[in-house]
């Protein structure tokens, strides 16, 4: 840390009152998978049903982030794991403002992942495991990126010679090989409503 000589502010509002008033409760649904398994698709379809209900939503996503904010970062493993620090802390100030939060990150580091559930309090984060298998990824390629890492184009490509690492006990299982869009969309509103995320 090289922030020694700073203080911190309680600030009068807190994170309760902030998730009273928009009636939930704040939470990060945190996707992870390969790419082009859906994690994007399926957040997206995800955050656009809490909108329809009037939840207070915001996603994250690695495309966009890495577009601005963590556009200094490659994909060494180094450079994922300070993606995901950083992805992490600003979750965090999006639940503290009383948000619906997601972030769709392929996050291929289970201990990256647990960093960031940590961060947070219980309940807070949930896992959401989009689990494609590689061979359909790569059938799908909506970026082209897999036949560009398979030509040798791309390093340090997850999947292909870069790991990623399987959840274990992910809080929710997509199988997107099995369910349609909506349906994997469905999955997620519903174990939020069921949990009393929103109502
Ligand atoms: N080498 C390599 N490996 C994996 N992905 C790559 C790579 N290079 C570029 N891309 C594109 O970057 C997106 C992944 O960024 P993330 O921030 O989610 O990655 S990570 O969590 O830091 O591992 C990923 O987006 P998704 O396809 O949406 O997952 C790719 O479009
Ligand atoms: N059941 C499904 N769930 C999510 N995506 C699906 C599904 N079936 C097909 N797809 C397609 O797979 C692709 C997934 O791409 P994307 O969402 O960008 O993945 P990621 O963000 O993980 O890289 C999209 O073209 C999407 O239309």
């Amino acid at each position: 840390m090289k922030t020694e000589n700073t203080v911190w502010h309680a600030q009068h509002v807190d994170k309760k009152q902030r998730a009273d008033l928009k009636q939930q409760k704040p939470c990060l649904l945190w996707y992870t998978g390969l790419s082009g398994s859906g994690k994007s698709t399926i957040a997206n379809a995800v955050d656009a049903l809490l909108f329809e209900r009037g939840c207070h939503s915001y996603l994250l996503d690695g495309d966009n982030v890495r577009h601005g904010l963590n556009g200094d970062l490659s994909f060494s493993d180094q450079d994922r794991i300070e993606n995901i620090r950083r992805i992490s802390e600003v979750a965090k100030l999006f639940l503290d403002a009383g948000l619906i939060v997601s972030t769709a990150f392929i996050s291929p580091f289970s201990a990256d992942r647990a960093m960031a559930k940590n961060m947070l309090e219980i309940g807070e984060f949930i896992e959401v495991y989009i689990d494609t298998p590689i061979d359909v990824c790569e059938q799908r390629d909506p970026k082209g990126l897999y036949k560009k890492a398979r030509a040798g184009e791309i390093k340090d490509f997850t999947g292909i010679d870069s790991e990623y690492d399987v959840p274990e006990s992910p809080t929710l299982h997509i199988k997107t090989a099995e369910y349609d869009i909506a349906q994997c969309a469905e999955q997620i509103v519903s174990y939020l409503q069921m949990h009393q995320y929103i109502k």
